[in-house]
């Protein structure tokens, strides 16, 4: 009996000591708002990003967005003007070019949300890949995202009593668990993550929230564009987690970046694989803690049957090539 009390108090442990916590440390919720501020979107001219740009505008924000085809960018502007009857600052800029990047950062006036979605995705085996290709998805999502948070830190930073500020990052759930077809895109998406970890430490000081987000397939002009060329192996693994529209993904990203979230989830699986893959990353809500620590072992066993169900898919592909 004493024993089993025992057992029962160290099973509890874990909980008491979350609850315990809880009250020393309970992390004040920040709500980043859109109203009246401005938010520069990058790959605003198209996708996700014009999804964006289009529902911060219906929230009353300044929008400017950025992209190198100056007549998409066009088109995108006045697609926004005709939904939301608001006007959007363009600026065609490749994010490659650090000098045309800082410029367009200036002119834009301060920034309170930074959202670096730009991005591009060439699917192939690693060994088919040119290498032409894998640089440009690394200078285009990881370097362009340097570029454009190198610029904009210095003016974000020296906002003056303009309220918390935001850095989101696109990710991709393939920046959360590398996937057939993805080494080079992975590879730019998991840097992201390791590059969101260490800023957010060196920001909060400046009451500047990193937000990461971690989309599954979604429905835009360059998913269709990706899709004509995709390893069969790649869509089928990537099935795993469904498609989602760009809409819905916008609304979940501009949710999370304004509750202030580190890692930001758009679909159900999307939130079992954030917190499988949760690691050291910063945590604001007690309560998405707790849920963290009481399913991750559960999950991790559920991570292990989606590897093995992949590594079958990928070995019937084989034998049934040969
Ligand atoms: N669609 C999907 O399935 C998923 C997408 N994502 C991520 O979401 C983000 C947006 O994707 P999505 O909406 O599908 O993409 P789209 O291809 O539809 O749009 C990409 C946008 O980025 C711009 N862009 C591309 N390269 C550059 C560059 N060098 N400099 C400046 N702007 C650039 C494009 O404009 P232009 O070509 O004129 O420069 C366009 O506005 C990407 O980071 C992607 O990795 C994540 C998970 C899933
Ligand atoms: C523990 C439980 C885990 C649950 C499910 C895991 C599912 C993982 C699926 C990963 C899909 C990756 C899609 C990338 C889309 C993308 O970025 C491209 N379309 C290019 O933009």
């Amino acid at each position: 009996m004493a024993l089993n009390l025992l057992f029962l108090l160290f099973l509890l442990l874990p909980f008491s000591i979350l609850i315990f916590l809880a009250f020393i440390v309970r992390p004040k919720p920040t709500k980043i708002p859109l109203k009246n501020r401005h938010i520069f979107i990058t790959g605003g001219s198209s996708g996700i990003g014009l999804a964006l740009a289009n529902q911060a505008a219906l929230e009353g924000a300044r929008v400017s967005i950025l992209a190198r085809n100056p007549t998409k960018l066009q088109e995108a502007k006045e697609s926004i003007k005709l939904s939301t009857g608001r006007d959007v600052s363009v600026f065609s800029v490749d994010v490659r070019d650090y000098e045309a990047v800082e410029k367009a950062i200036r002119d834009s006036g301060p920034i309170d949300t930074l959202v670096c979605n730009q991005g591009v995705y060439v699917p192939q085996e690693l060994e088919e890949q040119p290498l032409e290709e894998i640089k440009f998805m690394i200078d285009v999502n990881l370097m362009g995202t340097f570029n454009l948070i190198k610029a904009a830190l210095p003016l974000m930073k020296n906002r003056a009593d303009r309220g918390p500020g935001s850095i989101a990052i696109m990710s991709s759930q393939a920046g959360q668990v590398g996937i057939y077809g993805y080494s080079a895109y992975s590879a730019s998406k998991f840097g992201l993550r390791g590059m969101a970890e260490a800023l957010q430490q060196e920001v909060i000081g400046y009451d500047i929230h990193v937000s990461l987000i971690f989309p599954p397939d979604t429905e835009t002009p360059g998913f269709a564009e990706e899709n004509k060329k995709r390893p069969q192996l790649t869509s089928v693994i990537a099935a795993s987690s469904g498609a989602m529209k760009a809409e819905e993904v916008a609304k979940k990203a501009l949710h999370g970046i304004q509750s202030g979230s580190f890692i930001v989830p758009c679909n159900f699986e999307g939130l079992l694989l954030s917190i499988a893959t949760a690691g050291l990353s910063p945590q604001r809500s007690f309560l998405m803690a707790f849920a963290e620590v009481v399913t991750i072992g559960i999950l991790r066993i559920a991570a292990l049957c989606f590897q093995w169900n992949w590594y079958g898919s990928i070995e019937k592909w084989h034998s049934r090539k040969s």
